[in-house]
């Protein structure tokens, strides 16, 4: 089932958009007197009590007047709908997470885009609901959000700017959704995501449990897939963890823990991690950090992987499978950090969203490093604390 258009409605003034609007119809969905295309509801009488001869076929091929109950499964919002949020759409329905989607984003075009795409592919999917809009009223009753929204860095922009520019268009879009959907869980994987997910549970005073920030997920993949190329075996079998601040900066690969089939390869190189090993495998470390950054030179962003993780999240969700994953959650507390910040440690997620964080050992250094990223991430939360006081 697909619906659409209640906020959509093409500009028929524009030229180019009153060709595309002419396209559209073929596919009977853009035209304005088809509001709702529903395997739900019984067809309607057109005219004045006349039935329409359409509807005379399908009455005598179908009992019309059962109403079809199709199970779609919980809702999952997306919020913002550009490479991100798309790839997201796409895994979501592909790796039959939910059938049950709400695209939003501001852009019309974009929307009806997407929309009309993914309708096409209804044959190859399950039927699936899928509502298109600008009005965050139509993600009532979702069981998560996930928030995609936002702008890049420019390449010499202020970390101010940018952390206040992407903090207000968070602000924008959250306490809607909390509002139409007051026990979703608010998965935030827009940029700077520690401090996104930090002001979405500052605006929105939810438990801490329901927010949850992509944070080193990614991060964690590239390690992991990096170690499975050196070991030649799955990457989900390499037991490693990068935590602490998305990114470059003032992430930790925890060498202390990392370990294949319970073997820490600390205990075979102990110099495993630090500039004096040898080996270098601290370059592994390297490679994965920066990898984000060349994907988003090479081809705008890391839109594919960020969604399979971000699916692999609500999956966990969805199925309360208590899977442990590298998020971000609220750590103030957690390893002696004393500033009141997400970042990512490893954290079991199930319906309720984050239900425990998992308290690694880490050594000395690893434990330095991550209080340092938290007092960078609190200095850099400064400003969005401006936006949102
Ligand atoms: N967490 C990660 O690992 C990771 C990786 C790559 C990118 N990102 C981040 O993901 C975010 C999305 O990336 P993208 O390439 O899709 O970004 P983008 O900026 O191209 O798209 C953002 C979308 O949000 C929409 N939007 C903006 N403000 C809105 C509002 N108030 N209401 C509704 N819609 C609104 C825009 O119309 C646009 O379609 C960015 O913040 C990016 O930095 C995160």
């Amino acid at each position: 089932m697909f619906l659409l258009l209640k906020h959509a409605v093409p500009q028929l003034a524009v030229a180019s958009r009153v060709r595309k609007q002419n396209a559209f119809c073929a596919y009977g969905i853009f035209h304005s007197a088809v509001k709702y295309v529903s395997t739900q509801e019984p067809p309607e009488a057109a005219g004045k009590g006349v039935p329409c001869k359409q509807f005379t076929t399908i009455g005598k091929i179908l009992n019309t007047t059962a109403h079809k109950r199709v199970g779609f499964g919980e809702k999952i919002s997306i919020v913002g709908l550009d490479d991100i949020g798309t790839a997201i759409v796409y895994t979501l329905l592909a790796k039959e997470i939910t059938q049950n989607i709400c695209m939003i984003d501001m852009n019309e075009e974009i929307l009806e885009g997407e929309h009309l795409d993914l309708q096409s592919s209804a044959m190859f999917l399950k039927n699936p609901k899928i509502i298109s809009s600008k009005d965050p009223a139509d993600t009532r009753d979702s069981k998560i959000c996930v928030i995609t929204t936002g702008t890049y860095k420019g390449r010499d922009e202020d970390d101010m700017d940018y952390i206040a520019r992407n903090a207000g268009i968070v602000r924008a879009i959250v306490a809607p959704l909390a509002k139409y959907s007051p026990n979703a869980i608010f998965l935030v994987a827009s940029e700077p995501v520690d401090i996104l997910s930090y002001v979405t549970w500052k605006l929105l005073g939810i438990p801490k449990n329901r927010i949850i920030g992509t944070g080193t997920l990614m991060d964690t993949a590239r390690f992991r897939f990096l170690l499975g190329e050196k070991f030649g075996v799955l990457p989900e079998c390499c037991h490693a963890y990068i935590i602490g601040q998305h990114g470059p900066h003032y992430s930790v690969p925890v060498w202390s823990s990392a370990n294949i089939g319970g073997v820490l390869l600390k205990d075979m190189n102990p110099l495993i991690g630090t500039d004096k090993d040898p080996e270098c495998w601290f370059e592994l470390y390297e490679d994965a950090v920066k990898a984000e950054g060349l994907v988003r030179q090479l081809k705008g962003c890391a839109s594919w992987s960020l969604a399979l993780g971000v699916a692999n999240v609500c999956k966990s969700i969805l199925t309360n499978a208590n899977k442990v994953l590298p998020v971000s959650t609220y750590v103030k507390g957690e390893h002696a950090i004393k500033d009141e910040v997400f970042l990512s440690l490893p954290c079991v997620v199930g319906s309720n969203g984050i239900t425990d964080v998992i308290r690694q050992n880490l050594n000395d250094n690893e434990a330095v490093v991550l209080r340092r990223g938290a007092e960078n991430t609190a200095d850099l939360q400064a400003a969005a604390n401006k936006i949102i006081a």
